[in-house]
């Protein structure tokens, strides 16, 4: 269970985040929405330790996060993707999976690192260079193998799907979904593209400037008046 209670964070004179408190299980897949620099890659940051929070803490599993090391999220079970692919250059498909179970729990177990890279459509792709040898929907595939290769049990998905077509969307959201179900891993989503959200995901959490504005079901949410009025008046959906 990821526990967020009272996070606000500031840089500078500028507030991202105001009392943002929410939970979640790890048998849900929540979607994170709003308009452009509503905040939502600042709350991933502060999940997974890039940035300390000004007020509030953060936890899982009961642990308190707010003030360890970057690498005890990984232990705990909380892995991540970034907005931007970031493959190690350099390194092959495989070693960059290799590299993320050190990260993880320290332990390089090469039978485990088959399996997500078939799971992920990465098998035949295992010794080209990961940084140079990959297509944009690969690169996306590494990032989710890469934050998989870590075990989490919860995964934060950045935009994973940000700038592919319909049906690199589709095969994307359908195997996120496969990933829920096989795996057991809990999904907290950044996803601007509403259909993609309504489709996967159970609960949809909005932010709008640095505030949760709305937290229910997609058909509830992507109704509300206040919601709507977000988009329309700030940004894109
Ligand atoms: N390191 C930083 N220093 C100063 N301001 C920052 C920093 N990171 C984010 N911000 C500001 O915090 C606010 C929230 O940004 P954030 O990137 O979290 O929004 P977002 O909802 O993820 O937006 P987008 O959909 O465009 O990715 C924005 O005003 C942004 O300019």
């Amino acid at each position: 269970m990821l526990k967020l209670d009272g996070i606000t964070i500031q840089f500078g004179g500028l507030t991202a985040l105001k009392d943002v408190s929410f939970s979640m299980g790890t048998d849900q897949v929540v979607g994170l929405v709003g308009p452009n620099g509503a905040g939502k890659t600042t709350l991933f940051n502060a999940i997974s330790g890039l940035v300390k929070p000004t007020h509030g803490s953060v936890s899982f599993d009961g642990i308190e996060l707010g003030r360890k090391p970057l690498y005890t999220r990984a232990r705990v079970g909380i892995g991540r993707t970034f907005q931007i692919p970031q493959p190690m250059h350099e390194l092959t498909v495989r070693e960059n999976l290799v590299v993320a179970q050190r990260f993880g729990n320290g332990r390089v177990d090469h039978a485990r690192i088959d399996e997500i890279l078939k799971f992920m459509d990465l098998y035949d792709q295992a010794g080209s260079d990961a940084a140079t040898g990959l297509a944009l929907q690969q690169l996306k595939r590494l990032e989710v193998a890469k934050a998989l290769a870590t075990e989490p049990k919860l995964l934060l998905l950045d935009e994973v799907l940000a700038g592919l077509e319909t049906n690199g969307k589709r095969y994307f959201t359908a195997k996120l979904e496969e990933l829920h179900e096989k795996f057991k891993i809990g999904i907290l989503i950044i996803e601007h593209d509403i259909e993609t959200v309504s489709t996967l995901c159970h609960r949809v959490v909005v932010l709008n400037f640095g505030k949760v504005i709305a937290d229910g079901t997609p058909d509830a949410v992507f109704r509300d008046p206040e919601v709507i009025k977000s988009y329309t008046g700030a940004g894109h959906a």
